[in-house]
């Protein structure tokens, strides 16, 4: 165990750790901090959700002078949503230090952002293209920034944000540090990342798996078009406190949404093509728990720290064995326990193999939940909040009027009338959800696949309530437009 205090971290931090309920440091805060104090270009690597952001932000803040009112770190990350997350981590985190970060993001409005950073924030946390667009119009001026960090670092330095990194970094000093986090790091980007930073510090905190222990991860193997019955009685057997369920594209994403709320459940989508301020009141809704079910695309698997997510769907099981970790990574955080479950199409097993490869880790098959066990589900959860009320003993007005049911009726009779009231009865209004092709290996960027070696330790287990094996013909037709969700979020 290490305490912040063995790191060196001032006082004015230690304040908000206590504050913020830290006791001890994580592995990766133990690693990284001291070494980033002293100076060092580092890349860490840590599985989800073991706080990585503290272990950035803690030495970023430590650097900063308060009474310079220039932008001295600079963070970057690839969706709206984190960057926003990470500068309220970093503004509790900078509380007492009267050091303060700003969002910077796509889709907010330039004047409103140009007017906060006249403020003179200490830190910005930005997504690659809208820091560009502030750099073009001299509105975001990065020439003092002694300390760079990219956050989800294999996905900021992947196709899609890499010519964006380097025009970024390009116009930060050469003497910068530089600070590089992931839960994963395919070695091709590990190569990129050492080419932009001076001799790096590598910390890879020792992990058997890639993915966290206490995730509990299961697949079912259904065909496509039992997949949303499937994914109505597994949300009624589970009744998670708050479920993500991912899908490939943003089209699955609105109809999987909008079945789920014919059918009576509080769901909601995110996804790329909605405006920020329904990103934003979505996501809210969510960690307000006035939504029980998020439906994403991978604009949501990263970075996104929502506790009380108890459960992760895969509908689709994601193209890269990388999209795997950090979508499972949404539960289990912060040493709570999580479930993910994915479902895969009878043709895509041998891609569930290559993630398992990839990910050292096994997941336990899973009989398809039938009609009937998720009944049972929700009975369970009607029995549950009775006996919540029963130990809460506050039941004394209720008694005459119960003794008075009870001389008309048999015992049996009454509470049974009482869990068919108290049980959520699935509507049955027909959904239809339109097909995608199912992912091939060949297809699952290719190279990263036989890359690591294969751990034989775990068996297959079972679990569930035995349902039967709803088989049949694989459904799986082509989505001929393609429609696949373009990787992060540019802005
Ligand atoms: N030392 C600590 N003690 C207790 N809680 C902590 C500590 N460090 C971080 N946390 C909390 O753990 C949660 C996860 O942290 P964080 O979001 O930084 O994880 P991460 O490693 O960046 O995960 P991901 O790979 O998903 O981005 C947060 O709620 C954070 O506040
Ligand atoms: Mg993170």
């Amino acid at each position: 165990m290490t305490t912040f205090n063995e790191l060196g971290v001032s006082s004015p931090i230690m304040k908000a750790l206590e504050k913020m309920g830290f006791e001890e440091a994580t592995p990766i805060q133990a690693e990284t901090i001291p070494l980033a104090m002293q100076g060092n270009d580092v890349i860490g690597q840590a599985q989800t959700g073991t706080g990585k952001t503290a272990a950035f932000g803690i030495p970023m803040i430590e650097k900063i002078n308060p009474k310079e009112r220039k932008i001295q770190g600079l963070i970057v990350a690839p969706t709206r949503e984190l960057a926003i997350q990470v500068a309220e981590e970093i503004n509790r985190l900078a509380k007492f230090k009267s050091v303060r970060a700003l969002a910077v993001y796509g889709g907010q409005h330039m004047e409103r952002q140009i007017r906060a950073l006249k403020d003179g924030p200490h830190i910005v946390v930005a997504t690659p293209g809208r820091l560009l667009d502030h750099m073009r119009r001299k509105t975001i001026r990065i020439n003092m920034v002694q300390t760079a960090v990219l956050d989800e670092a294999d996905e900021m330095l992947n196709m899609g944000f890499i010519d964006d990194i380097r025009d970024i970094l390009k116009g930060i000093p050469e003497e910068r540090q530089t600070l590089l986090f992931s839960a994963t790091m395919p070695k091709e980007i590990r190569d990129i990342a050492t080419n932009l930073m001076k001799d790096p510090k590598e910390i890879k905190v020792k992990a058997k798996e890639m993915t966290v222990e206490n995730i509990d991860q299961y697949f079912v193997e259904i065909p496509e078009k039992f997949k949303f019955d499937t994914l109505n009685n597994h949300l009624d057997i589970n009744s998670p406190d708050l479920a993500i369920v991912f899908s490939r594209t943003k089209k699955r994403v609105d109809e999987i949404t909008e079945g789920l709320q014919a059918r009576g459940y509080r769901a909601e989508g995110i996804h790329g093509d909605l405006t920020q301020g329904k990103r934003m009141s979505v996501l809210n809704k969510f960690k307000g728990g006035r939504v029980d079910v998020l439906v994403a695309t991978d604009v949501a698997a990263r970075g996104l720290d929502i506790s009380g997510v108890t459960h992760v769907y895969n509908f689709d099981i994601p193209q890269d064995p990388e999209s795997y970790v950090h979508r499972i990574g949404r539960t289990g955080r912060a040493g709570r326990a999580g479930e993910a479950i994915s479902f895969i199409t009878p043709r895509e097993i041998a891609h569930l193999k290559s993630i398992e490869k990839v990910t050292k880790s096994k997941m336990k098959r899973l009989m398809p939940p039938t009609n009937q066990d998720a009944q049972k589900g929700q009975q369970q959860v009607a029995v549950e909040n009775i006996i919540k009320a029963i130990d809460q003993k506050d039941l004394k007005n209720y008694h005459e009027t119960a003794n008075q049911l009870l001389q008309d009726n048999d015992s049996i009779t009454v509470i049974a009338a009482a869990l068919k009231l108290l049980t959520k009865e699935r509507r049955d209004t027909p959904v239809r959800i339109s097909s995608v092709a199912p992912i091939s290996v060949k297809k699952a960027h290719g190279s990263k696949d036989n890359r690591r070696s294969n751990n034989k330790r775990y068996g297959s287990g079972q679990r569930g309530q035995g349902g039967r094996n709803q088989g049949g013909r694989n459904q799986g037709g082509r989505n001929r437009k393609g429609n696949f969700q373009k990787r992060g979020n540019r802005d």
